[in-house]
């Protein structure tokens, strides 16, 4: 489960959260919110990729901070980018020796990124991009995946993978995204993040 215990996070004059306490305990999560809102904010904090102004941010009573909660934690948010000069192939095969994990051929050839697996990552289609950022927050099966705006770019065959893909995952997943989405299975709770922050103590 992940926990929010009285974060606080601000950027120069911008207070985004103040005192937020909240845990987030439902397997399936879609955070919406205006452009600027904190969505992306909220995820990388979740990640451990910002540190909070003040609070704490544990996943599985862990510190996201610590190297040992991060190797449970996934995210791909357009904000991270990919190492350009690599190709597809180069980063897959980098990341899956790291968390020592398969490259799940299956899994590229469904989203149909097989034919671009040898092109440079700064020479990839926008959706392409995408596909390759989704696949490095997802292939380690982390135990939580943070997606912000997964099917942004994608064509509707794609989308209808990652939508089957986030049904039959077996860890929580909390996304951002904008358009209204539906799980076959699995029940989604839908948090705005203007509540969050009116949740706030
Ligand atoms: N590194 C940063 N330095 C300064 N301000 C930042 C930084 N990152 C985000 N912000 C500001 O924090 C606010 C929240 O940004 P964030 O990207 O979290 O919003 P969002 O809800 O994900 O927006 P969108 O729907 O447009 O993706 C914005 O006003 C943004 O300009």
């Amino acid at each position: 489960m992940l926990t929010f215990a009285h974060v606080s996070h601000s950027f120069a004059q911008q207070h985004l959260f103040a005192d937020l306490n909240m845990q987030f305990s439902a397997p399936r999560i879609q955070l919406y919110g205006a452009n600027g809102s904190g969505k992306t904010t909220l995820l990388l904090l979740a990640a451990g990729l910002l540190t909070p102004s003040s609070g704490q941010v544990l996943f599985e009573q862990q510190n996201v901070l610590q190297p040992t909660a991060k190797q449970q934690i996934g995210i791909s948010a357009s904000k991270i980018q990919l190492p350009e000069f690599m190709s597809a192939q180069a980063l897959l095969n980098f990341h899956c020796h790291q968390h020592q994990c398969p490259v799940d051929a299956v899994l590229i050839d469904q989203l149909a990124l097989t034919p671009f697996l040898h092109t440079k990552i700064a020479d990839l289609s926008l959706g392409n991009y995408k596909k390759l950022s989704l696949l490095t927050a997802l292939l380690h099966q982390p135990r939580l995946l943070l997606l912000d705006e997964p099917f942004n770019g994608l064509d509707e065959a794609s989308r209808q993978v990652l939508l089957q893909l986030l049904d039959e995952y077996p860890g929580q997943v909390i996304l951002a995204s904008h358009e209204p989405l539906a799980l076959q299975h699995a029940p989604l709770q839908q948090i705005a993040i203007e509540q969050l922050k009116g949740m706030a103590a």
